[in-house]
């Protein structure tokens, strides 16, 4: 049948205007975009502040395409981040949505109360709404959005093991990502952090210490396989590998980074990588697709951060 694709509008997290593809049926608008060049489409859907056993949540509808109610900011911004998520893998690397086979791209908005946090469950985006003192509803940031979507282009790919050296990777290649969609700051989740106050930020690529993160092999963290281990410190020890990142963007540029990194993401890593399989990952990537100079600035930019 003729899907009915319409382009309507509304208000993010921020206030701010924007776009949405949206769907229109039997007079009404929905959260549901189906203009990207595959068989899936990209659906926000609310989960009314229930938990897991409520997901995927309802649809969210409006009546004039104009998605302006406070309580559709968050599905809002969802929406349209994880559109520009999907052009951004598409036009730069020709992948065809998060598992590069046009599988629908589910994010759900509103998830439990005062949630200050965001994930990939394996099959579906969700987030929380923050408690309005540590978090705005974290849609709201394009680089949060972006690191969720990675995690699923990583499962359909590296599948980098979420613990220990694997774990912290997992999350930097998300930072990394989200950097890479979110250029201007090296700062994640700026946008949403801290409401209250200004200039902060949930982390920061060019200065891990900034947020207790550590930023050289010698201030690795050693910690259990435990949720109050943070598995091994993913959230934490991937500060090494972004402050290697740091240098490789600072040293060869963004372009030519991005393609290295997501030519390692999807063609050299694997579950069990650790800290030196991904310095020889992304040496080999830039050597595939550059060369000497490339390849040299990377090893340059893991030595600084004490990894050969
Ligand atoms: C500690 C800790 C940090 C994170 C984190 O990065 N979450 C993803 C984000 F999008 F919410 F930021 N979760 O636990
Ligand atoms: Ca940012
Ligand atoms: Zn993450």
């Amino acid at each position: 049948n003729k899907v009915k694709e319409a382009a309507g509008s509304g208000t993010g997290v921020l206030g701010d205007s924007k776009s949405l593809n949206t769907h229109f049926e039997n007079n009404t608008y929905y959260l549901v975009d189906s203009t990207k060049q595959m068989d899936g489409r990209i659906y926000t859907l609310d989960n009314r502040n229930g938990g897991f056993n409520s997901l995927p949540g309802y649809d969210i509808t409006d009546s004039d395409n104009r998605f302006t109610e406070t309580s559709q900011r968050a599905a809002v911004d969802a929406h349209h981040y994880a559109g520009k998520v999907f052009d951004y893998y598409y036009n730069k690397f020709g992948r065809v949505s998060y598992d590069g086979n046009g599988s629908d791209i589910i994010s759900t908005v509103h998830f439990d109360t005062n949630y200050n946090n965001a994930a990939w469950i394996g099959n579906q985006m969700i987030y929380g709404d923050g408690d309005g003192k540590v978090f705005a509803p974290l849609s709201g940031a394009i680089d949060i959005v972006a690191h969720e979507l990675t995690h699923a282009v990583t499962d359909s790919s590296a599948n980098l093991v979420y613990e220990f050296q694997p774990g912290a990777l997992n999350e930097s290649f998300s930072d990394v990502f989200g950097f890479f969609l979110d250029p201007n700051d090296w700062m994640i989740g700026e946008d949403v952090y801290t409401p209250g106050r200004e200039g902060d930020a949930l982390r920061s690529l060019s200065n891990p210490n900034l947020y207790d993160q550590p930023d050289h092999m010698n201030e690795y963290r050693t910690l259990p396989n435990t949720e109050e281990g943070d598995y091994g410190g993913v959230h934490i020890n991937s500060g090494i590998p972004n402050k290697a990142a740091y240098y490789t963007i600072n040293a060869i540029g963004r372009a030519k980074s991005e393609k290295i990194y997501y030519r390692a993401l999807t063609i050299y890593l694997t579950p069990n990588s650790d800290f030196a399989s991904a310095r020889q990952a992304l040496i080999q990537s830039a050597t595939d697709l550059y060369g000497s100079t490339e390849a040299n600035a990377i090893s340059s930019a893991w030595s600084n951060v004490g990894v050969n």
